[in-house]
């Protein structure tokens, strides 16, 4: 029963509300994740969230078995971050998508504490049988052959990036020009996608690349890696709560009229000032303690400086900063946003949910890839491309990820999945459509059965494969 109430400020009320499935989170056995409503939306709350609602202890859950991982914290091949952050939460799907060779998980009884004695909060499987163990075991020689780090090319071009960044910025200063200030904006907003690759990883300086902008690649590894790359589209994706009351993807059924035909247009002002809104998140963190003070998180304020130093003029300088963090905003969120996840055909909360749980399935219904970027190393890494694969295997380098494919498509044709790409134009419209979407999919998400498209660089792979074996 679709609920009577209409709610335009609280999506609290919304998702209290809705009683359509039972569960707008369907599978999860919280029905709210606890801080996703509250008004200052940061990475420490949706950990803090997570930690209630996983009820670990302050141990680390995997599976049905709790860990004590503090010895190893400091040991963990993939750096301290990762194992700090989590203590207290179920680790189930990082641990599992994480790592893909098999000897990792051979560790974990010297760590072993206990049974947990709740039911897992995710309803996401990792059987043995299931498609993601078994396209894991497909991927596993694989890389062991071309390896899972970045290439030369991947990290001379986030180098050549961060280098072209700082001197559009000089030069923009220099002649204190508004058109090098944009060009510096277009040039922050692709070193932050390939950096975006970077932050995936074990601990590295690349990553770091990331603040050079007002947003920050440790608040970006927990909302963007451990909440949107684990649970997409669901209540724990923190990509979809933190753009409410702003603009909203859910395909809620007693959708505000404003949401839905107003904010497709006022997104795009939402995109212009988001990097803004992260400053101003991040200030009043500070004061109110909710934040610790980082070092790296003063270079977006250092441009600005040089800015003002190099024109000589506060205002100039603080409007050329302007000018840079506004394009490098608007175009970071919307090629993000039209990147992967949001169509009316693609898996969100309140959508019916498949009836195997399997973790890899469920990433799969809730992404999809553009045709026209596949095979291009630069256009993937800044526009989020190969992006099933990406999320299959988030630590694994974009260099990387297209010797995947046939691994891929060979599993999803053993899993009769009609595995296939779009184009481009689908998902601009699919992401306007989703904002104006008020009807839940009652149909189970999956692939059409129609031809499927498969770019040529993909299928030339495939056969090479085929040849081979
Ligand atoms: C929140 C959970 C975890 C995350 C997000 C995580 C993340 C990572 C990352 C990013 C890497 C580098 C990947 C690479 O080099 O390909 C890595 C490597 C590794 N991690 Fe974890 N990790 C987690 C938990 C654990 C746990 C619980 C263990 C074992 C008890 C573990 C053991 C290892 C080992 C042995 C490696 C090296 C793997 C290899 O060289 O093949 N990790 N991890």
């Amino acid at each position: 029963m679709v609920p009577k109430e209409k709610s335009f400020h609280s999506t609290t009320r919304s998702v209290h509300g809705w009683n359509g499935s039972g569960n707008p989170n369907p599978g999860f056995t919280v029905d709210v994740p606890t801080n996703r409503n509250i008004f200052l939306k940061t990475a420490d709350a949706w950990m803090g969230g997570k930690r209630v609602d996983d009820a670990a202890d302050n141990l680390w859950r995997i599976h049905d078995k709790l860990y004590d991982l503090t010895d190893f914290i400091g040991r963990h091949p993939g750096g301290r971050f990762w194992l700090e952050t989590t203590r207290g939460t179920d680790i189930t799907e990082a641990f599992e998508s994480a790592h893909v060779n098999p000897a990792v998980a051979k560790m974990l009884p010297k760590f072993y504490v206990r049974e947990a004695t709740n039911k897992r909060n995710s309803p996401y499987t990792f059987h043995e049988d299931g498609f993601y163990k078994t396209l894991q075991r497909k991927v596993w020689p694989v890389l062991q052959r071309v390896g899972r780090g970045p290439s030369l090319k991947m990290k001379l071009m986030a180098d050549g990036q961060a280098a072209l960044y700082v001197a559009t910025v000089f030069a923009a200063a220099v002649h204190a020009s508004y058109g090098l200030a944009f060009c510096a904006g277009l040039v922050l907003w692709t070193i932050m996608g390939t950096a975006h690759n970077f932050f995936h990883q074990a601990d590295n300086f690349r990553m770091f690349y990331f603040d050079l902008s007002p947003l920050s690649s440790s608040d970006w590894r927990i909302t963007h890696g451990l909440s949107h790359h684990l649970y997409p589209n669901t209540l724990y994706d923190f990509e979809i709560s933190v753009l409410e009351p702003f603009i909203h993807f859910l395909p809620e059924p007693h959708k505000h009229f404003l949401h839905r035909y107003v904010t497709p247009v006022t997104c795009h002002l939402t995109m212009l000032l988001a990097f803004f809104i992260e400053i101003i998140k991040r200030i009043a963190g500070l004061i109110i303690g909710t934040r610790k003070f980082e070092m790296i998180n003063v270079l977006p304020w250092a441009q600005c400086v040089v800015m003002m130093l190099c024109t000589g003029s506060f205002q100039t300088g603080l409007l050329l900063y302007l000018t840079t963090i506004c394009t490098a905003s608007f175009f970071f969120a919307w090629v993000g946003l039209i990147a992967a996840h949001h169509h009316p055909e693609i898996y969100h909360a309140y959508d019916t949910f498949r009836s195997d749980p399997d973790w890899g399935l469920c990433q799969l219904d809730a992404v999809r890839d553009k045709i026209e970027v596949t095979g291009s190393l630069f256009l993937v890494a800044i526009s989020f491309g190969d992006h099933s694969l990406h999320h299959l295997f988030p630590t694994v380098d974009h260099s990387k990820l297209p010797y995947l494919y046939p691994a891929l498509i060979e599993t999803c044709e053993e899993f009769n999945l009609n595995f296939s790409f779009v184009k481009q134009k689908e998902l601009i419209l699919g992401m306007y459509l989703q904002i104006c979407s008020a009807n839940p999919n009652p149909k189970p998400p999956g692939f059409p059965q129609i031809k499927p498209l498969i770019p040529e660089v993909v299928q030339k792979m495939i056969h090479k494969k085929k040849n081979h074996s």
